[in-house]
């Protein structure tokens, strides 16, 4: 709990005729009801008592902290979560807003309190929703509500992390095609409040905001990047955003050995995909107004990148899910059905699993030494997470002793293990990849900023088995818990499908995969026939990568977006935590 600290102003305030005494320091904006009478408050005594075991103090974030045997009612917003402040104008017995909108104050106010201003702040609600609540002090002397509109306005000012000028990227197509509406509904009026300038381009092709950010983009005029969009979308916005970076940094984006430079703008993501992982896993949420407010105040989270090379040639960037085998032929399958919106997935999944098609291949990686949190620890990546604090400076001491000495992380260092097999599934989650068809996610954790990714081989098993491992996505149970499944904390890795092996084998799997091709094609309607194809391809962030052999490289912190990690729930709606009756 935030203490006040020195306080820079301290009145009596009315809020709808009620009297408070209203403090503001640098943290936190506190206004407390002012009344001895103990009365009895019925209003949800069910979550008083557990709020009560947890914090003695009766002091709680922009909700009022109920006592179920005395009214006191108080509340506090951090300064730091004030979106903004607005003056209240009367005018013929009804005020006027800054915005120009009327709103009846006088008569519900009485009549002494001539004067009034409303901050907007954030308010949390269940799921890691947030939501803009505003309060409406009013009092009888203008100058002490000039003084505090001023005051309020100075805190908010000063504090250098909130972003002034965006350039936003809506795809009009992504999701169910709600990215333009999301935004002009939802967005734009909280960044208009909160006095955000904006550039929208809405985009008018694939990849036009990619291009637009790599060539033309007046990078300097803006305090970071907002993009409406999917995973897809996303995907674009760091291509262009990281390539721009390298090449004013002058490093080599195309070099699976350079240290790349971090990104300096924060990205904003509203989302209005399909799947929207990304911003499920690093906010808690899938909410549009819950992005916005988090890229108002300024928030800020650090976030992995992997490289993917294909024979020293650079294919793509990826920060959530690298997945061969199931989750490749999921996006290759449901692309074809982009009519079916966000549903596609679940019809293409369905198919894949019924197709059950496995892949012969080699996996080598490099495990991470030295670092704290494994895979299957209990443990998970929330916001100010200190595993993700630990490790990252790990990775920055690691990276300055890998530019003295280049050879520690190859071959020759002799730490690289290499596993041959069957696999239906290989999978590297950077992040957990929690998303609404999975909450705890692939990899539940996994961490946004700690230099890794989770790499999870799933070896050829039954369709029954496979199932279970699927279907412990979605419940408490471990899916990691199967003797077909294994899971490895790595800071690099490379695949390499058995086809592309060695000549001899080349040979022997171009005339294996000619023969399956014409069964598959005879067996087209019996997908569970067995006659599957030698190999997979790559879903990269939701996009599909051309070759399938390929080299990955963990870029600790390489980008940052606006949102700060999932927030520890409160105890009421915890429901592991006991107290949460
Ligand atoms: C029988 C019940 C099975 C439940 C299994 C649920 C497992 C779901 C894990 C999903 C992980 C998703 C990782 C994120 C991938 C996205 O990047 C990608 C593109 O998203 P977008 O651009 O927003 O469309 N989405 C997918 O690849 C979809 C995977 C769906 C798999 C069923
Ligand atoms: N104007 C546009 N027209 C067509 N495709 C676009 C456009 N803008 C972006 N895209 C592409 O659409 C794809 C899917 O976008 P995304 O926003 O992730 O939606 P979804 O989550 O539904 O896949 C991305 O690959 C992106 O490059
Ligand atoms: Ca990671």
């Amino acid at each position: 709990m935030e203490r006040p600290g020195r306080l820079l102003l301290q009145s009596e305030l009315r809020v709808r005729n009620a009297a408070y005494d209203v403090s503001l320091s640098r943290s936190l904006l506190i206004w407390k009801r002012r009344t001895s009478s103990p009365v009895y408050h019925p209003f949800r005594p069910r979550f008083c008592v557990p709020l009560f075991r947890r914090r003695p103090d009766p002091v709680l974030h922009g909700s009022p902290v109920l006592n179920c045997w005395s009214v006191c009612v108080c509340h506090s917003v951090p300064v730091s979560e004030i979106i903004s402040v607005r003056e209240e104008e009367e005018e013929n017995g009804s005020r006027q807003r800054d915005d120009g909108s009327w709103k009846k104050i006088r008569e519900r106010e009485g009549k002494d309190c001539r004067q009034a201003f409303t901050v907007l702040y954030v308010e949390r609600c269940r799921q890691h929703r947030w939501r803009c609540a505003e309060v409406t002090f009013t009092c009888s002397d203008e100058a002490v509500c000039q003084h505090w509109v001023s005051s309020i306005r100075e805190q908010l000012a000063s504090n250098t992390s909130r972003p002034k000028h965006l350039l936003v990227y809506i795809n009009p197509y992504g999701g169910k095609r709600q990215g333009k509406r999301i935004y002009e509904q939802k967005v734009a009026p909280l960044f208009t409040q909160a006095g955000i300038s904006t550039s929208v381009i809405v985009t008018e092709y694939a990849n036009h905001a990619r291009d637009h950010l790599k060539m033309e983009a007046e990078l300097k005029k803006f305090d970071g990047v907002v993009c409406v969009g999917g995973d897809g979308m996303f995907s674009e916005i760091i291509h262009g955003l990281i390539w721009r970076t390298q090449i004013d940094c002058g490093v080599d984006p195309n070099s699976p050995e350079e240290a790349l430079s971090p990104c300096s703008l924060r990205i904003g993501i509203i989302p209005a995909g399909s799947t929207d992982c990304i911003c499920f896993a690093s906010v808690g949420t899938n909410d549009p107004v819950t992005s916005a407010l988090h890229i108002i105040v300024g928030d800020s989270q650090p976030l992995d990148v992997c490289s993917v090379h294909h024979n020293n040639m650079f294919l793509r960037y990826s920060v959530s899910l690298l997945g061969y085998g199931f989750y490749g032929d999921v996006l290759s399958d449901s692309e074809r059905k982009r009519w079916m919106g966000p549903a596609r997935y679940d019809f293409s999944g369905l198919k894949m699993f019924l197709t059950h098609h496995y892949y012969e291949g080699t996996v080598s990686y490099l495990p991470a030494k030295g670092i704290i949190g494994t895979p299957r620890d209990a443990t998970r990546c929330r916001s100010g997470c200190v595993i993700c604090q630990h490790n990252g400076q790990l990775n920055s001491e690691r990276s300055e002793k890998y530019e003295m000495d280049e050879a520690s992380d190859s071959e020759s260092s002799g730490e690289w293990r290499t596993i041959r097999g069957k696999f239906l599934a290989i999978n590297a989650a950077s992040m957990s990849c929690a998303c609404p068809r999975s909450p705890k996610g692939l990899s539940p954790a996994a961490h946004l900023a700690d230099g890794t990714t989770d790499l999870i081989l799933v070896r050829k098993c039954s369709r029954f088995n496979f199932l279970r491992h699927l279907l412990r996505h979605t419940s408490k149970d471990d899916q990691f818990d199967l003797t077909f499944i294994e899971v490895h904390r790595v800071r690099r890795f490379r695949f390499m499908p058995r086809h592309c092996q060695s000549d001899s084998d080349l040979e022997l799997d171009l005339h294996e995969n000619s023969k399956r091709q014409i069964f598959s094609q005879i067996c087209k309607d019996h997908p569970a026939c067995g006659c599957a194809p030698a190999y997979s391809s790559w879903n990269c962030d939701g996009e599909i990568l051309t070759h399938t052999g390929i080299d990955v490289r963990v870029h600790g912190q390489l980008i940052k977006l606006f949102a700060r990690g999932i927030e520890e729930l409160p105890v009421f709606e915890d429901l592991s935590n006991p107290c949460a009756i």
